[in-house]
């Protein structure tokens, strides 16, 4: 007898900056032959717009007003991943210094967390008739996709996620160590401590610290962890 095709897989995977959210996501999905979404890259291309916008990003309502105009939209193949803001590539641009200090800020007012909620939230409507997805970011398992099929909560030590952080930005915009893990660490209480859906562990997330693991490890984990639900 043929074995039928798996069924259609939701996965969510929230956890601070450095966890390994981005890397284990797409490789997950890659294996698995799911859809990757990167929420992340999502609030970093608004931010990136109302910084080229010349809007006051310490303004909410200015933001506010101004977050309908970009459009974003997210390319889900896991192998190549796309993002662009009214037709332009916007996949350099996002990851500078200056939208990485302004992105917590830009993201934590509600008008723009309605708007790209709803974005992720049709983009994995549409991936669950073709197989599935992996969404990845802050309040994926607790506000976007409160009934996907499998969440992930990863955590690392602060001293590990700065390593990777600064790993990434050496010879570019070249970060000390203690600087990366400062910044990190406001980062992360900003996207903690915000009013509309901060990062948090949903209730029924599987928490994996990947401090002393490695990338492969963590993949490995997930991989058998989808097939085990999926297998359910
Ligand atoms: N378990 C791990 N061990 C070592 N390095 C890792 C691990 N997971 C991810 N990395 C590296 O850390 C950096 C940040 O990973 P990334 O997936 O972008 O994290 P996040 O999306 O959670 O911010 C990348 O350079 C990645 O290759
Ligand atoms: N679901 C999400 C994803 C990201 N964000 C915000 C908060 C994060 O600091 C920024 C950037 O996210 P991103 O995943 O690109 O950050 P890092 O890869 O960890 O540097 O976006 C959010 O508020 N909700």
């Amino acid at each position: 007898m043929e074995s039928a095709a798996p069924s259609a897989v939701t996965v969510a995977i929230d956890g601070p900056s450095g966890t390994g959210k981005s890397s284990t996501s797409k490789a997950v999905a890659a294996k698995l032959g799911l859809r990757y979404l990167d929420t992340g890259a999502q609030y970093r291309a608004i931010t990136w717009w109302m910084i080229t916008n010349g809007i006051d990003t310490d303004d909410p309502q200015a933001i506010a007003l101004a977050a309908g105009k970009p459009a974003i939209v997210s390319g889900t193949d896991p192998s190549a991943p796309t993002i662009t803001v009214d037709g332009q590539d916007a996949s350099g641009p996002i990851r500078t210094q200056e939208v990485t200090s302004k992105v917590s800020a830009v993201s934590a007012v509600p008008e723009v967390r309605a708007l790209i909620t709803d974005l992720q939230r049709s983009i994995a409507a549409e991936a669950a008739e073709a197989g599935g997805i992996v969404v990845e970011g802050r309040d994926i398992g607790t506000t976007v996709l409160p009934d996907a099929d499998l969440k992930i909560f990863l955590t690392a030590s602060a001293e590990a996620r700065a390593a990777r952080r600064s790993g990434e930005l050496r010879g570019k915009e070249a970060a000390d160590l203690a600087a990366t893990k400062e910044a990190l660490v406001k980062r992360d209480a900003a996207d903690s401590g915000r009013k509309t859906s901060p990062l948090a562990k949903a209730g029924d997330a599987v928490e994996v610290d990947t401090t002393e693991l490695t990338l492969d490890q963590v993949i490995e984990c997930v991989v058998t962890l989808v097939e085990e639900r999926r297998s359910k």
